[in-house]
């Protein structure tokens, strides 16, 4: 398959966007693009001060906000769906990957608390008030992924921060099957996209292990992976561009590293009905947050 070179966002002026984890990597860069081609973009932060910095080195016709939000805390999660106002697409990027064992504010393991259960609660708050798409940032991770539904704090398993890494992916995967699928089944026209923005030389290694083989990795992951920029064309495809809903949107090229957004295929489970609302009941059970257009 030939996939022609994109770069070319679309004017984004009149449009407006939240970006999760927009202090650094691809969601930075995300941000960056987006206020450059006119949207207005909130940008979702712990660290304001840090959200402040990012947001006055942003320029162009559009124009940078910054909100707290740790998305990993669901009153945190609530608050900000309360402040944020009317937006046009939401892009759930904020995410870590293999930190040690330990639990979220609500009591979640950290990997799903931060990468999928504070999102799906987010995009189900903002969905009355969000326009266009909900846009899922997950990895072909996924593809190692096994979601246990019935032991998602890694109880009655020996722990492992990739696999938890993985499965929290997975479970990105399975959100935008689910809610793609409940939001035709009501009628909207609302969109839910997935982007996988391919190996890119960000800071999420940084909190990964301590461990010999940890620090290699991450030191090849630094030295192999793409730039920001070119990590956030998938996301920026998903986000603007007119792709139908459930489209998952990856870098095509050699193994991770290259290639232009396209549409790229996602695992057996990724695509599995019954996971996919076993998931979803999970997620509303721990987070207490359904699904609800008005
Ligand atoms: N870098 C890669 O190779 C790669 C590959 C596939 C998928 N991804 C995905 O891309 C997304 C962005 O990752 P990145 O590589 O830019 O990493 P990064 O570490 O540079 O950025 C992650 C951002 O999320 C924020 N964040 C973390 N926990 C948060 C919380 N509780 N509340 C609010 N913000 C929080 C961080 O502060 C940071 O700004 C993640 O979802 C990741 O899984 C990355």
């Amino acid at each position: 398959m030939s996939v022609r070179p994109w770069t070319a966002v679309p004017d984004q002026r009149g449009r407006r966007f939240v970006v999760t984890g927009a202090t650094s990597g691809i969601g930075l860069m995300t941000a960056r693009v987006l206020v450059h081609r006119g949207a207005e973009v909130v940008l979702g932060v712990r660290n304001v001060e840090k959200g402040a910095a990012a947001a006055d080195r942003m320029t162009g016709p559009g124009r940078a906000v910054v909100e707290r939000l740790d998305v990993s805390d669901l009153a945190s999660v609530e608050a900000f769906a309360e402040r944020v106002g009317d937006v046009d697409v939401l892009v759930n990027n904020a995410g870590i990957l293999g930190v040690a064992q330990g639990t979220s504010v609500d009591g979640v393991e950290l990997h799903l608390a931060t990468n999928h259960l504070g999102h799906h609660a987010l995009a189900l708050r903002m969905l009355p008030r969000i326009g266009d798409r909900v846009v899922v940032v997950s990895s072909n991770s996924h593809r190692h992924g096994e979601l246990d539904v019935s032991d998602l704090g890694w109880q009655r398993r020996p722990y492992k921060p990739y696999a938890a890494y993985a499965a929290s992916k997975l479970a990105n995967m399975l959100f935008l099957l689910e809610l793609q699928r409940r939001l035709t089944q009501d009628g909207s026209t609302l969109r839910v996209t997935g982007a996988h923005p391919g190996s890119t030389a960000t800071a999420i290694t940084a909190s990964s292990g301590h461990g010999f083989f940890s620090w290699l990795g991450s030191w090849g992951h630094q030295l192999v992976g793409m730039p920001a920029w070119r990590g956030a064309l998938p996301t920026l495809y998903a986000a603007t561009m007119d792709v139908p809903g459930n489209s998952y949107i990856g870098p095509h090229g050699p193994g991770e590293f290259l290639g232009w957004p396209t549409m790229v295929g996602r695992s057996a489970a990724a695509a599995d009905p019954a996971l996919a609302r076993a998931c979803w009941d999970a997620s509303v059970e721990l987070s207490g947050v359904g699904l609800s257009l008005r």
